[in-house]
């Protein structure tokens, strides 16, 4: 890592024990299915509810929604997919339509489903070379030696085969856990279960403001001083204001009496239920308290151990640190936890073309990765450092794997085999072992994960390899086309760091698609959508009425956005998620696995640094 490349906001760790996840977690690698198995879980899980989703009927559109009425494919007669003319893109853009899969070169559609077993035997080491520091003369014949073999046939393996083995690899990591104030915890990982401290309610409490009473009415009115409704500092009684919550025990409540209590306050003994002010009437001449409906007994009283009792267990170890997660755990009685920190992210980006700032020119053009990939990755749990650009420099890159101190590096651009695609040839330099070389996905097919090695401290045992070097940070090597980067982000490092922070699979998410959606031969596409209820759209938030509803109004479907070429973004920023379209494609109105996009369920991660 280069001075200055995100080390300041690093975790100290000194807290942290290592521990493998699975055991913690009680998961080991046969669970780590990732989203191959295909459960239908529209209704539960659907990442679009409270998203705020627009209703149907009053065409208002905000900036948002003419972008994705404009990706939108709002032509009918998409049957034939054949691409209408009024679809395509502005001139010279040659790839807008969403209903053709990718058409690039047929030689490398290599994807052949393969079993989960072969696939882990078809992780392979390149052979290592550890002189990464060498004079620049050796070190370019080796490195140009090491890209020749960078244009070996690789071996791609399914979409699905890919996920799953990006879980495993990551469940199979040392993960460190350790205990940080309450605070501090949000949007890390429970390394322990949640067991309740105390029961919740901890006492009998009154669940509204009104008056609490003691066997049938009418009901004496008490002060509340006559039923030890005092201060906790004993500043003397409040008769007017009732039982208030925060207060001492109240006194034991005769039979035939009432008093006034406060929402959160403690129900006294022999009280049988609570009357809400709206349902009382106070006879103020007699002192008495008639109730203007039947009551029931235990009526808005909220028994002690309602919620749970003492040693329950509230989440499982696994569980997500959200606010709720925060809340709960205060309730419980928790000032700390335990948790496994967020994974720790290096983004390298590689290309000698790329501008950080004002307008293309002259062949350049900006970065649209750097930007992207850091909040994309926060978004999904990780802590990211500042992106480094390396350029096409292979020397760069090989000091930066050599030194990283992240979980994970990941890396934009040089994934294939051009004269300045430096991945593959500077990971073999590096004996890096190649756990995923190439995924039947389109867009991104040349996308990868690696595992770096360090040297060990003291000899160790050696592999299976016969390598006795330790295990360094998993690299996940993006392509540089962008939403080929995008469709690597969900495909490898989504589920890598699901796997490194120990967290459970989601039950995959399943829509019914409004248009027929080409396929790829052999590969699985990635396509973007957006969500509409009827006519409006979930994304654009708010009156959406463009378009035919081809599977009846108001039912929930997705729509295919156009802009979904492998260099463009344009669809993907204006989508919900990413349909994943099986290999011979899909008809209108079937169901498919729709890819969340983090920030459509989940927030940005900005806190809660471990320093
Ligand atoms: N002979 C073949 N060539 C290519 C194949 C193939 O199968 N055979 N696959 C193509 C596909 S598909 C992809 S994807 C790319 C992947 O290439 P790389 O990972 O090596 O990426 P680059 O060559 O560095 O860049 C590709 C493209 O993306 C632009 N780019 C790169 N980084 C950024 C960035 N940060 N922001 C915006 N745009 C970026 C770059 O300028 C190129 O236009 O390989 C194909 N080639
Ligand atoms: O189509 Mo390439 O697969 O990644 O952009």
């Amino acid at each position: 890592m280069t001075a200055g490349s995100g080390g300041a906001d690093r975790p100290p760790g000194a807290d942290f024990t290592s521990m493998g996840v699975g055991s913690f977690l009680g998961v080991g690698s046969s669970s780590a299915l990732g989203s191959s198995q295909a459960v239908s879980s529209s209704s539960a899980t659907s990442p679009f509810s409270g998203n705020g989703r627009a209703q149907s009927g009053e065409r208002c559109l905000t900036p948002e929604d003419r972008a994705v009425e404009q990706a939108l494919a709002l032509v009918g007669g998409h049957s034939s997919g054949a691409p209408h003319s009024a679809d395509r893109a502005p001139s010279g853009d040659p790839s807008p339509s969403v209903d053709q899969p990718d058409s690039g070169d047929q030689s490398h559609f290599t994807g052949r489903p393969r079993p989960a077993e072969e696939l882990v035997a078809a992780s392979r080491s390149l052979p290592p070379d550890r002189s990464v520091d060498a004079p620049h003369a050796h070190d370019q014949h080796r490195h140009e030696h090491a890209q020749r073999q960078g244009h070996r046939q690789r071996h791609s393996v399914s979409w699905q085969e890919a996920r799953a083995l990006a879980v495993r690899a990551g469940h199979a990591a040392e993960v460190r856990a350790g205990r940080l104030p309450l605070d501090r915890t949000l949007g890390h990982i429970l390394a322990e279960p949640l067991v309740a401290l105390t029961d919740l309610p901890s006492f009998d409490t009154s669940a509204m403001d009104g008056w609490v009473v003691s066997g049938p009415g009418p009901w004496q009115i008490r002060s509340a001083a006559g039923t030890g409704g005092k201060k906790r500092d004993d500043a003397g009684p409040s008769p007017d204001l009732g039982i208030l919550a925060g207060r001492s025990i109240p006194a034991a409540l005769p039979d035939g009496d009432a008093v006034r209590i406060a929402t959160g306050a403690r129900i006294p003994a022999d009280a049988n239920a609570v009357i809400r002010n709206e349902h009382a009437h106070v006879d103020e001449a007699k002192g008495l308290l008639h109730a203007r409906r039947q009551v029931l007994p235990g009526q808005d009283i909220r028994p002690r151990g309602q919620e749970c009792r003492s040693g329950e267990q509230l989440m499982p170890a696994g569980a997500l640190v959200t606010p709720a997660v925060l809340g709960l755990a205060a309730a419980a009685g928790y000032d700390t936890l335990v948790v496994v920190p967020r994974p720790r992210i290096d983004v390298l980006v590689l290309g000698d073309e790329l501008l950080t700032g004002g307008l293309p020119h002259d062949g350049l053009i900006r970065d649209a990765l750097g930007p992207m990939i850091g909040p994309w990755l926060r978004a999904l749990g990780a802590e990211v450092s500042a992106p480094q650009r390396l350029g096409d420099d292979a020397a760069a890159l090989r000091r930066v794997l050599a030194t990283s101190d992240a979980d994970l590096v990941i890396t934009t651009g040089g994934t294939a085999a051009g004269p300045v695609d430096h991945v593959h040839p500077v990971l073999a330099e590096i004996g890096a072992e190649l756990l995923v070389d190439g995924v039947a996905v389109r867009p991104g097919h040349p996308m990868l994960l690696a595992r770096l090695k360090r040297e060990a401290v003291a000899a160790g045992p050696t592999d299976s390899h016969g390598d006795s070097r330790g295990e360094g940070p998993y690299l996940v090597g993006l392509p540089g086309n962008p939403l080929a980067a995008v469709s690597g982000l969900l495909t490898l490092a989504e589920p890598l760091l699901r796997g490194l922070a120990g967290r459970e699979p989601e039950a995959p998410y399943r829509a019914v698609v409004r248009d027929e959606v080409h396929g790829h031969p052999h590969d699985t596409r990635l396509v973007p959508v957006v969500h509409r209820v009827g006519g409006a759209s979930g994304r654009a938030g708010s009156g959406y009425g463009g378009g035919s509803a081809g599977t009846g109004s108001g039912a929930e479907h997705v729509v295919p956005l156009h802009y979904s070429g492998p260099a463009m973004l344009r669809g993907v920023a204006a989508a919900d998620g990413l349909a994943v379209v099986l290999p011979g494609g899909v008809r209108s109105g079937t169901e498919v696995e729709i890819l969340d996009l983090p920030w459509a369920s989940a927030m940005p991660w900005t806190e809660g640094c471990f320093t």
